[in-house]
């Protein structure tokens, strides 16, 4: 290889620079222009955001003909980012979208992609989320959970994890949908989880980061899926957590958002995927130290020696993490419930305000919507997730999720402020209580 063949960039350095130079160029803008025009630009634009929210509610074009076997997605990514920003879709839209996804339901259980369509495990989280984020009786009540046990009995897999949908893939999307769904169902059983914390487990990898697959590369969006399932079965303490920490924080990169995996590129929708986990991981604070004296040898050397970030701690608020360590299998359907009410968390373990920053001035359009990066266009999914993870962003000092953030904690005027989310399922907490009531009610 001669000189000038072995010093040219690569395809993805020359990608990486790019969006460091546009991200860059956004930023250079944003510190020189004066505090009422900065404060403009990072106002959170909810009428436009609701605007192109609620016409994709109402009508899609042919080009969304790619997304037929996703539509209850489509009712997700829409009606999730209207609830994170405290609006409701009124009560036609609402009828509407219930009686669309009860055509979506399939006769022996689940929810497909469309009517008539195959039950997917992917389509039945994102409708039942849907539903769960309607709230009401009847929207609640159009869930079939013995119908649902049933669907996610037949793709459990003798390995612990779940397919998709018949014939189709195992991975820890699966592991996820089917354990989130069956936890807000409060169906959740030994049935279930048997096994599912080998299978996640032998998808961690070797930077420490979840894969898809065993023998895959570590991803956020799966890392979310595998941490938010280990917890919800009770075995969270069984993954290699430091390691986990480490890579999840150092997705964080000079463009204030995160990437998916090592060498990517950033990307606005790994605000949830990578900030979700950092957030869980954020409440295991007391496993994760007591991993961390595991492996240094370490032993009763007082917690704040060898604690995350130095700070001295507060032992009662462990008490729920090595509670479920110990006792979790007898107690998993509880587990989301309790993971809420014990919300004592620490400091965030990654940079709030500078993954704000990117969300409100890279990933957001003025005239509405969120996007992946500057020069790619809007769109629903990118909404929802940039939407979710600023909300996690806001809330990252709350000891309690039901205080309001300091104002310090939301970048921009504080009129940008979202409703909080539970971490685990992402749906907005008050209406995940509203259902944790009518489902164990009705258990
Ligand atoms: C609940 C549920 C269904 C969760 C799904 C989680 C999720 C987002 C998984 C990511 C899948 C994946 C490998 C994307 C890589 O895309 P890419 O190669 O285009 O992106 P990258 O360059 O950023 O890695
Ligand atoms: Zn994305």
């Amino acid at each position: 290889m001669d000189e000038m063949t072995s010093s040219s960039p690569t395809v993805s350095q020359r990608d990486q620079w790019m969006v460091e130079s546009q991200v860059f160029q956004i930023y250079q803008l944003f510190a020189t222009i004066p505090p009422n025009a900065q404060s403009l630009m990072l106002e959170l634009q909810r009428d436009k955001h609701i605007e192109f929210l609620t016409k994709g509610l109402r009508h899609l074009g042919p080009n969304f003909s790619v997304l037929d076997a996703n539509r209850p997605w489509l009712c997700y990514w829409i009606i999730h980012s209207i609830a994170l920003l405290g609006e409701s879709i009124g009560d036609e839209l609402q009828d509407n979208t219930v009686e669309f996804l009860n055509r979506c339901k399939d006769p022996n259980g689940g929810f497909a992609g469309g009517p008539g369509q195959m039950p997917h495990l992917a389509t039945t989280y994102a409708a039942v989320n849907t539903l769960i984020t309607l709230g009401g009786d009847k929207s609640l009540a159009s869930i079939n959970r013995d119908k649902l046990y049933g669907f996610l009995r037949r793709m459990k897999q003798p390995n612990g994890g779940f397919r998709m949908h018949v014939e189709g893939e195992i991975d820890v999307r699966a592991c996820y949908t089917a354990i989130s769904v069956a936890s807000v169902l409060n169906i959740l059983d030994e049935e279930l989880t048997q096994n599912v914390g080998d299978y996640i487990l032998s998808c961690q990898t070797y930077e420490g980061g979840i894969a898809g697959e065993p023998g895959s590369e570590a991803h956020g969006g799966y890392t979310f899926c595998g941490l938010a399932a280990m917890i919800l079965i009770g075995e969270v303490n069984r993954l290699d957590l430091p390691r986990l920490v480490e890579w999840t924080v150092f997705r964080q990169g000079k463009e204030c958002g995160f990437q998916g995996r090592t060498n990517k590129l950033v990307d606005g929708c790994y605000s949830f995927w990578q900030g979700g986990a950092v957030a869980l991981l954020q409440r295991l604070y007391s496993i994760i130290n007591k991993q961390m004296a595991e492996v240094s040898n370490i032993s009763g050397i007082p917690e704040e020696k060898v604690c995350l970030h130095g700070t001295s701690s507060d032992a009662a608020s462990h008490l729920w993490h090595e509670g479920m360590s110990e006792s979790c299998s007898a107690d998993f359907k509880n587990i989301g419930y309790n993971f809420i009410n014990d919300w004592r968390a620490k400091d965030p373990l990654f940079h709030s305000i500078a993954l704000q920053q990117y969300i409100l001035l890279c990933a957001q359009e003025q005239d509405g919507g969120l996007r992946d990066k500057p020069g790619k266009r809007r769109d629903h999914y990118h909404t929802c997730y940039c939407l979710s993870g600023l909300s996690l962003c806001q809330y990252s000092w709350s000891k309690h999720p039901d205080s309001p953030p300091l104002p310090k904690a939301v970048l921009g005027p504080y009129s940008n402020l979202l409703e909080p989310i539970h971490p685990l399922y992402n749906v907005v907490l008050e209406r995940y209580r509203e259902a944790h009531e009518f489902f164990v009610g009705v258990s």
